[in-house]
């Protein structure tokens, strides 16, 4: 990426000698912003006085005018005294991100004293004190003390370019771990943190580093202002710590060291509608934040995720190169990572993925039961499953499969776990948002109740004896189970990506269905062969359920969950999606629904009105029941 390094200083600092000398050793353009000044400003300093902000105001203009005609060629640098923070806005006007700082700093005395050796130089000494009165020393730039000799200066200048980290990693845990791993091995220079617990976690970071022969360029540390001031501006920090009060408190630690336009990226399962707060109070800090969903777990995170970022589309380009390389490719070869839209679209998105995510999952499990009551064991279960590869084949299959033959001392592991299913809130907000924007998101909420339920471990084991559910052998084909099972991933796809698709209409993110699905067919947990037949149908409709190769293979499955459901029911299985799916049709594709009933005791007791079927005009009646 090109750059403009603008070096900055009182007048009398060297500027212009650093400026050439450190130009010709990067190879690349050299500009003095005196050559700029109108012959006004000239004539004013060479009588004494010093320029105001209104005679600077169209000559910093000119300045960043040049760099960014510059910046459409190659990198260079630009030589400006640039004292003030408000000069410094206007130099890297719309180019924020390709600007780099360097400052020359040193003594009254010292500055002095060059001043008065100068030659044919229209500044005197004597504005000098004005200048450092002037001065506020910018916080993001590369410092160098000018008691140094010229070719020291620039060396130490290069030295603190070349060191400072292009990316940083905030949070060791098991996603940070492999994500900064991922990001050393594509070659980015990163710095990566970890907060130390005296006598309990100490050295984390450095630890770190030290394992893995990837990160012996990384830079890490356990101090914030450190690590921060490792950073090359605009700074790009992700964060992958808890979602949550953890994720505001680590943003409150970064800030005192943050500059504005920074970008801060939130690479944990945050919450959307948090995202939108922090997104718009970092706003008014001057820094830029994305909500970045990451998915893929740790092996994902470390071979590539999928990667979901919503935040300023302007700002995206900053961390773009970084996000997409680090992510996994499609088969196309192109990255499973694009921009989703603006705020809180990059976690409404990754939360959604997680919705469909615990359905696949729970419909896994509701498989698991019909197939072990029609008398297999986890390694004939898993026979089973690997069959289905070619019609059904998923990230979440696989992965059952492996754990259906996992041993223990000779046993199933399977068999020693306890059956009660964790979530950390995805699942949840996901329910949420299917209740609020209007969307029946049946089965996941059936996936999140199915978790809930399983917690209640005592009172199950209290109701089992009371209730004596029998689970007697269901007598079904495979081939049955199997077709069951793809008509209710058919329905759980339909009601996300609906879900994602409603969520970007109310709140005006221009979403990319078809992209979303693409980006989900590899790297996170939910990529499948299903996904990638998506990404052809999303292109035509938001409905997959109106697309003529969907509603045939819908058609084809059908009879098979009728008769799967039905016999679970009598056999008193408890399949809550399997049954879900397929009411949820019967209820959807039924164009004369009991609604009506439902309208009618609402005019009865709240007198709330209904349309007439024999009155076109849409107009609301109520009866005097
Ligand atoms: N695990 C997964 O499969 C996936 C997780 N995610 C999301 O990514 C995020 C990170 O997950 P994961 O890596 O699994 O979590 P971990 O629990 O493994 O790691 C959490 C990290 O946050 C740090 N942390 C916790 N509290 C603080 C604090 N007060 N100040 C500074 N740092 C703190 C921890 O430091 P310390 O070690 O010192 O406690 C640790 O580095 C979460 O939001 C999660 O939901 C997203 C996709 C997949
Ligand atoms: O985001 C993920 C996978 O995509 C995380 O693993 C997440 O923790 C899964 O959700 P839950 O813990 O609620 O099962």
């Amino acid at each position: 990426m090109n750059s403009v390094i603008y070096i900055t200083g009182v007048s009398g600092s060297g500027k212009s000698t650093i400026g050439k000398l450190l130009s010709e050793n990067l190879k690349i353009p050299f500009f003095d912003g005196d050559d700029f000044h109108p012959q006004s400003n000239i004539d004013k300093m060479k009588s004494g006085l010093p320029l105001n902000d209104k005679d600077r105001q169209g000559w910093l203009l000119k300045l960043n005018d040049v760099a960014k005609a510059q910046l459409q060629k190659s990198s260079c640098v630009i030589v400006c005294s640039a004292l003030k923070q408000a000069y410094r806005e206007i130099l890297k006007k719309d180019i924020e991100y390709h600007v780099k700082w360097v400052h020359l700093t040193g003594g009254f005395n010292l500055i002095f004293k060059r001043l008065n050796e100068r030659e044919h130089h229209f500044m005197s000494s004597d504005l000098l004190q004005s200048q450092f009165d002037t001065l506020e020393p910018p916080k993001d730039a590369i410092q160098v003390d000018v008691s140094l000799k010229p070719s020291e200066i620039v060396k130490n200048i290069v030295e603190q370019m070349e060191e400072k980290s292009e990316f940083g990693l905030f949070g060791l845990g098991v996603m940070g771990k492999s994500l900064s791993r991922n990001l050393a091995q594509k070659g980015f220079r990163i710095s990566i943190f970890n907060r130390e617990v005296k006598g309990k976690e100490e050295h984390v970071a450095i630890d770190f580093k030290n394992k893995h022969k990837e990160l012996e360029n990384a830079h890490a540390f356990s101090n914030i202002e450190k690590f921060v001031n490792s950073l090359q501006t605009p700074r790009k920090i992700m964060l992958m710590v808890n979602a949550g009060k953890i994720t505001d408190m680590v943003i409150e630690d970064l800030l005192p060291y943050l500059s504005a336009g920074d970008v801060l990226i939130d690479g944990g399962n945050s919450n959307y509608i948090k995202t939108k707060e922090r997104y718009d109070y970092l706003k008014s800090k001057g820094i830029h934040f994305f909500g970045v969903g990451v998915s893929g777990g740790e092996e994902g995170a470390l071979k590539g995720p999928s990667i979901m970022p919503g935040g300023d589309k302007n700002t995206y380009n900053l961390v773009k190169p970084y996000l997409e390389s680090i992510a996994a490719k499609d088969v196309n070869n192109l990255p499973c990572c694009t921009y989703i839209g603006e705020e809180g679209s990059g976690h409404f998105v990754k939360m959604v993925h997680n919705g469909i995510e615990y359905v696949e999952m729970q419909l896994l499990a509701e498989v698991f039961t019909i197939l072990k009551t029609m008398g297999n064991n986890p390694d004939e279960i898993a026979d089973i499953l690997e069959s289905w590869k070619p019609k059904a084949q998923s990230y979440l299959l696989s992965i059952t499969i492996d754990i259906l033959r996992k041993k223990d001392r000779n046993e199933w592991l399977i068999h020693k776990i306890v059956d009660k299913a964790g979530n950390k809130g995805t699942g949840n907000w996901t329910t949420i948002a299917t209740a609020q924007l209007g969307v029946p998101g049946t089965l996941i909420a059936s996936a999140l109740f199915a978790r809930y339920t399983s917690f209640y471990k005592d009172e199950r084991i209290q109701a089992s004896k009371h209730f004596e559910i029998t689970s007697l052998p269901v007598n079904l084909e495979i081939k049955d189970v199997l077709n069951a099972y793809q008509f209710a991933r058919i329905i759980n796809h339909f009601q996300g990506i609906r879900l994602v698709s409603e969520a970007g209409k109310a709140y005006n993110w221009q979403l990319n269905l078809s992209e979303i699905a693409r980006i989900w067919t590899n790297g996170c947990i939910i990529k499948s062969d299903l996904m990638a037949e998506l990404i052809p149908v999303l292109k035509e409709d938001d409905n997959i359920l109106k697309h003529q190769v969907i509603i045939n293979q819908v058609k084809l499955l059908k009879p098979s969950i009728n008769k799967v459901v039905a016999k679970c029911m009598l056999s008193e299985l408890a399949i809550p999606c399997l049954s879900d799916a397929v009411n949820f049709l019967n209820n959807y594709a039924n164009s004369r629904s009991s609604a009506n009933i439902i309208q009618a005791q609402r005019d009865y007791f709240g007198a709330h009105t209904y349309q007439r079927t024999d009155d076109a005009t849409g107009k609301f009646y109520h009866t005097n029941w």
